[in-house]
């Protein structure tokens, strides 16, 4: 049993920090509503990133594995970095996407690079999505690598083997004020660029395997493009298909950017200016955008989230963060609660879980999180 100071409740958030939500007026509208149209404020309309074929599979399958290290001398995993859209085809320097995979007996370099497949091994996918307020270039697929270590090694204890594998994708961002990259077209990215991407990413694992019931988490900007990645395409503009997940796991995540510009909680107000700078490079400068894009302002999306039985929601917040304040939970709390025949809730409040990024940074609450997540699909 783990001694970690993770609190479960479900259904419940801080006590004496209640949201009334006939305070939101506006926000919550129509949840019955018919599937969407395209939302006519999210006039960019773009094709789908192009279907891969088999060659482009067994092109990238034969990208090396490097193996995990363990603790002890022996491996814990496999690792791998590949593009999901090759630069014939638009790809990106961040159309890529990294793979671990647990040490057992299938998961071997020949399996891997002959078949251009993944090893179809018993257990849960893991597919993770970074944050960085959609333009930090320091935050990467990559910084899911302390978590993963600790879920392989988790795994690697483990008789039965609950993790078929992870995922951690890499999407364009928009630029960063204090990283300029002019000309380069992986840093120029506006809505909806950054969820046409984290589609094609997981539309290029799907091709590879990953189907069925996997759980998709996000940390910070990551958790609101996997609740966009739930949503119909059709409200961005994109007719990308994928496989839903069965659960999706939000950390420290921004829920509600334009509550948060017009209304920030009390003592939050120095960080209306740099919330409000990251939100119009990548949504542009209207509210109704924000509005329509944030999975708790959104218009009725849950019904949207399609596939087998009650999904299942895990809000997780660190109590030491000083970038997203815990009225973000709060709000998509609240919105989910109008659908619990659709979607179970839960809470998770991290206690000594660190700063907005040590969530990822030490990476063993994420961990802890997530396994427990996977073990419930
Ligand atoms: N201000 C924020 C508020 C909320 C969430 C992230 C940020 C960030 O600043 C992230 C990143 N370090 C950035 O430089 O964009």
């Amino acid at each position: 049993m783990s001694k970690n100071p993770l609190k479960l409740t479900q259904n419940s958030g801080r006590p004496g920090n209640k949201l009334n939500p006939a305070m939101w007026g506006d926000t919550f509208q129509t949840f019955n509503s018919p599937p969407p149209k395209p939302n006519p404020h999210l006039t960019k309309h773009i094709p789908n990133h192009p279907p891969m074929t088999t060659n482009d599979h067994l092109t990238w399958a034969s990208a090396p594995w490097t193996s995990v290290p363990g603790p002890s001398t022996a491996p814990i995993g496999v690792h791998k970095t590949l593009p999901y859209l090759p630069p014939s085809r638009g790809g990106t320097a961040l159309h890529t996407l990294d793979i671990w995979l647990p040490s057992t007996p299938t998961t071997t370099t020949t399996t891997t690079t002959t078949t251009g497949t993944l090893p179809s091994g018993p257990g849960t996918w893991l597919v993770y999505i970074h944050g960085g307020a959609w333009r930090d270039p320091a935050v990467t697929a990559a910084s899911f690598s302390a978590a993963a270590s600790r879920l392989l090694q988790r795994a690697a204890e483990e008789s039965a083997q609950p993790l078929a594998g992870i995922a951690s994708l890499n999407y364009r961002l928009s630029p960063h004020p204090a990283h300029p990259a002019p000309g380069d077209p992986a840093r120029a990215a506006a809505h909806p660029d950054h969820i046409q991407d984290v589609l094609a990413g997981l539309g290029f694992l799907q091709g590879l395997g990953v189907r069925g019931r996997y759980v998709l988490a996000g940390h910070s900007c990551g958790a609101t493009l996997a609740f966009q990645a739930v949503m119909d395409p059709r409200r961005w503009g994109l007719g990308a298909e994928v496989v839903k997940p069965a659960v999706v796991v939000g950390f420290n995540g921004l829920y509600d950017l334009a509550g948060f510009i017009r209304a920030p909680p009390e003592g939050w107000e120095g960080l209306v200016e740099p919330y409000e700078e990251f939100t119009t490079r990548a949504f542009g400068p209207e509210e109704n955008v924000w509005r329509a894009v944030c999975p708790a302002t959104a218009e009725g999306w849950v019904p949207e989230w399609d596939g087998e039985g009650r999904k299942r929601v895990v809000l997780v917040q660190s109590r030491e963060d000083t970038l997203v304040p815990y009225s973000q939970l709060e709000s998509m709390k609240v919105y989910l609660e109008r659908w619990t025949e659709k979607v179970k809730t839960e809470v998770v409040e991290v206690e000594g879980g660190g700063d907005h990024d040590d969530m990822w940074g030490r990476g063993d609450k994420m961990a802890e999180v997530l396994w427990n997540a996977m073990l419930g699909v």
